[in-house]
């Protein structure tokens, strides 16, 4: 059977179209109703998997009707001037949404940056006020690849309540949110990293398993329970025998789709959704900004109001 017709791949196309269709009606009106949602990209340097978000957020949104630009900067900008390019971009009134790309060069502190995204426009909610949110159990703005995943798990429909789930990695932006998101649903929840004495033995136990390292084939077959499902989160750059440049996992997917019941695929699985979930984030700011803007002039209208 081809790969791509086997029911044991979680595909992330369908999920990631179902949002976008919903996007995209939301921003017709909010264009309509005089607030034309529109999200800037920040980018420091080069990365490959920050190259391909990016093309993909610069084609999505256009799908979805969202204004979409991308800002480059130089690896050698200073950190000051990245905050007052932040500033800037907070009090545009056009500017709806910003996102960090991740990373940024090590003489650049990340937090300083995601503290400097007006909590408005912080379409991840990665601004150290926002991340608490999801402590809190407030989960309608969540990093968009953490709720993408979680998204993909509720695809196959087992029941989060009491399922044993193991996450490798534990990253601000993708491992510790997903904790947290699944903590929510009443998974019980191993959070796995570098120190970890045993991630094989932690990672056998899991109904669940979601993956982001950034190791091409970390996982493999004897490291997952027989029917778990697999949450390859991972975009690695990688040199295929014929020379050609390609984009695989942190799973070793030939290998785990024997012993798995549920396995995501790369590309095409967690990535798309976190596509969408960044132009679902882009149009809750847009409606927290627009609930702000009525209590203030006192109608959601712009073009009523002017
Ligand atoms: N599909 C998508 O939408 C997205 C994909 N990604 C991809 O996911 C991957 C991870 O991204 P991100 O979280 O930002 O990466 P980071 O580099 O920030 O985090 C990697 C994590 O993996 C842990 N780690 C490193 N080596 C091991 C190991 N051998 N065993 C167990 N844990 C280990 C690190 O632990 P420690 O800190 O203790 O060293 C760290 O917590 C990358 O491939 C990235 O491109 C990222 C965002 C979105
Ligand atoms: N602040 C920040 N937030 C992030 O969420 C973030 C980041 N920085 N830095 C880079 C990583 C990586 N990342 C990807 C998201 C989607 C695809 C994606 O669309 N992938 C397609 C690729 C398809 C193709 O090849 O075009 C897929 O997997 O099918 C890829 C990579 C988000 N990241």
């Amino acid at each position: 059977m081809p790969l791509s017709e086997d029911s044991r791949y979680l595909k992330g196309g369908p999920v990631a179209q179902r949002i976008i269709a919903a996007v995209r009606e939301d921003a017709a009106i909010a264009k309509a109703e005089g607030f034309p949602p529109k999200l800037i990209s920040i980018t420091v340097g080069d990365t490959d998997a920050v190259d391909v978000y990016v093309r993909n957020q610069r084609a999505k949104a256009e799908l979805a009707g969202i204004d979409f630009e991308e800002r480059r900067f130089p690896a050698t900008i200073t950190a000051g001037e990245l905050e007052a390019a932040i500033h800037g971009l907070n009090a545009d009134p056009r500017v709806t949404g910003i996102i960090i790309q991740r990373p940024v060069p090590a003489h650049i502190p990340i937090k300083t940056l995601q503290a400097a995204v007006h909590p408005l426009k912080d379409v991840e909610g990665m601004h150290p006020a926002s991340i608490g949110n999801i402590v809190y159990n407030q989960l309608d703005l969540a990093p968009c690849t953490a709720a993408a995943s979680v998204e993909l798990l509720k695809e196959t429909g087992l029941d989060l309540k009491g399922l044993e789930v193991v996450i490798v990695g534990h990253s601000e932006i993708v491992g510790k949110p997903i904790a947290f998101l699944l903590m929510s649903e009443g998974a019980t929840v191993t959070v796995c990293h570098h120190m970890t004495r045993s991630v094989a033995a932690h990672a056998r136990r899991a109904d669940a398993l979601f993956v982001a390292v950034g190791k091409p084939r970390l996982i493999k077959a004897d490291m997952v329970k027989p029917g778990a499902a697999v949450i390859d989160i991972g975009i690695n750059s990688e040199i295929a025998p014929d020379g050609s440049s390609r984009i695989v996992g942190d799973v070793d997917t030939e290998s785990v789709r024997e012993v798995a019941s549920w396995i995501t695929p790369v590309p095409g699985g967690v990535g798309p959704i976190t596509v969408a979930i960044l132009l679902r984030n882009t149009m809750v700011a847009l409606s927290r900004q627009r609930a702000l803007y009525e209590a203030t002039y006192g109608t959601a209208d712009r073009l009523a109001a002017e």
